[in-house]
């Protein structure tokens, strides 16, 4: 299928209001979209479909599927789309929204302090009208300028349009390998300087993988744990843990997602607390924002050689099951022309509410960015 093709028929899956997603992984220049082929709304309970997977912050509500029998797939592979470019959004600041969020992180350092909790993730949605609204034009926009982000566009009638740019892996599965990663701690981008991290930003990613770690016990075997490196996002700065394991014989993927999801990196520690806190004074519904979607168990076949002398007569191929998914991080939810984008930052005792803020809103910019 050529580059026309394939964004056309995705423009009349739009305009017919047929649900599809278009996404790139990091780093691999393939863009793959799924079309299903009638309005109707799945779900899954148990994580055993094949399908591509769209998960809300909080599991006790429905996460939607696209089952795989139920779509077309087709897939193009470019560097850049071609798109004309946009003058960018300003940031603005809305001091209503500024004097909340504060507010919000101050009752969160509160709750720390009182012993109640040791870390909450506190976030914010931010409405802008945008003049262009053509989800598919973002998408190319987001796809342009993030490569080593997960960007996605996905819309169900039934549901909603969402589109997002995330750095953050929940984990992925290949066969019995499992992989995943501890991202937090956050500072602008400086071209041509060396980043200087602080102990709060250390603590509070220590956090995510110590619980990462602790989580994957039951489920998982020989764990192995990276230093933490500094990764870039866009204009962002994080630090980041690469873990990884292998998944016992018997262990559900359920099991292991609902041990994971959400980690201390969007929601808090320990988990019950800090979800009831966020449930409670955040003020307004996450919906899919720290949720996460992707590709659950495709099949892929990889061909593997035992004789490196005579490749031709010995290479035989391996069925594996895959499934990868990324935290719905840099997203925003498309209605009409308003665009709600979602931000949110860790909050331990050591947090400044006016650096949260300023955090929430250096954020905004992965998205902001590549609106009209
Ligand atoms: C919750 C968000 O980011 C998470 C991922 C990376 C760094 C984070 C931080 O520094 O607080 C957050 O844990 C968000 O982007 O809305």
């Amino acid at each position: 299928m050529n580059h026309d093709s394939f964004f056309e028929t995705l423009e009349t899956q739009f305009t017919n209001q047929l649900p599809f997603v278009v996404y790139s992984r990091p780093i691999n220049s393939v863009v793959k979209c799924w079309l299903q082929k009638d309005d109707e709304l799945h779900s899954t309970e148990f994580f055993t479909e094949s399908g591509f997977v769209f998960a809300p912050f909080n599991l006790s509500e429905k996460s939607i599927l696209f089952p795989k029998d139920k779509c077309e797939y087709s897939e193009i592979r470019c560097e850049n789309l071609e798109i004309e470019s946009v003058e960018s959004t300003k940031i603005t600041v809305d001091e209503y929204d500024k004097i909340n969020h504060i507010n919000l992180v101050l009752k969160g350092r509160e709750a720390i302090n009182n012993g109640d909790l040791e870390k909450v993730v506190l976030s914010r949605c931010e409405t802008k009208v945008i003049q262009n609204n053509n989800p598919i034009s973002i998408f190319k926009q987001l796809y342009n300028s993030y490569k080593n982000a997960m960007v996605y566009c996905w819309y169900h009638p039934k549901v909603g349009l969402w589109i997002g740019a995330t750095p953050e892996l929940l984990f992925k599965t290949e066969g019995k390998q499992l992989t995943t990663i501890s991202l937090a701690g956050t500072q602008p981008y400086k071209q041509n300087s060396e980043p200087t991290w602080t102990e709060k930003e250390f603590v509070e990613q220590q956090i995510v993988t110590d619980y990462i770690t602790r989580q994957l016990k039951p489920y998982t075997k020989q764990i192995e744990v990276s230093q933490v490196n500094t990764v870039r996002a866009g204009k962002l700065l994080h630090l980041k843990t690469k873990i990884t394991s292998i998944i016992h014989e018997k262990a559900q993927l359920k099991s292991i997602i609902e041990a994971l999801h959400p980690t201390p990196a969007v929601c808090g520690f320990p988990k019950p607390e800090a979800k009831t806190f966020i449930l409670q004074h955040e003020n307004y519904n996450r919906e899919f924002y720290t949720g996460f979607l992707g590709e659950l168990n495709l099949k892929i076949s990889k061909t593997r050689n035992t004789n490196r002398r005579n490749v031709e007569n010995n290479a035989y191929a391996v069925v594996k099951s895959q499934s990868n998914f990324y935290v719905n991080l840099r997203c925003m939810q498309l209605k009409g022309s308003n665009a709600s984008i979602y931000v949110g930052g860790g909050i331990t005792k050591d947090s400044n509410p006016e650096k949260e803020w300023e955090e929430t809103v250096n954020k905004t910019a992965t998205i902001v960015n590549v609106l009209d």
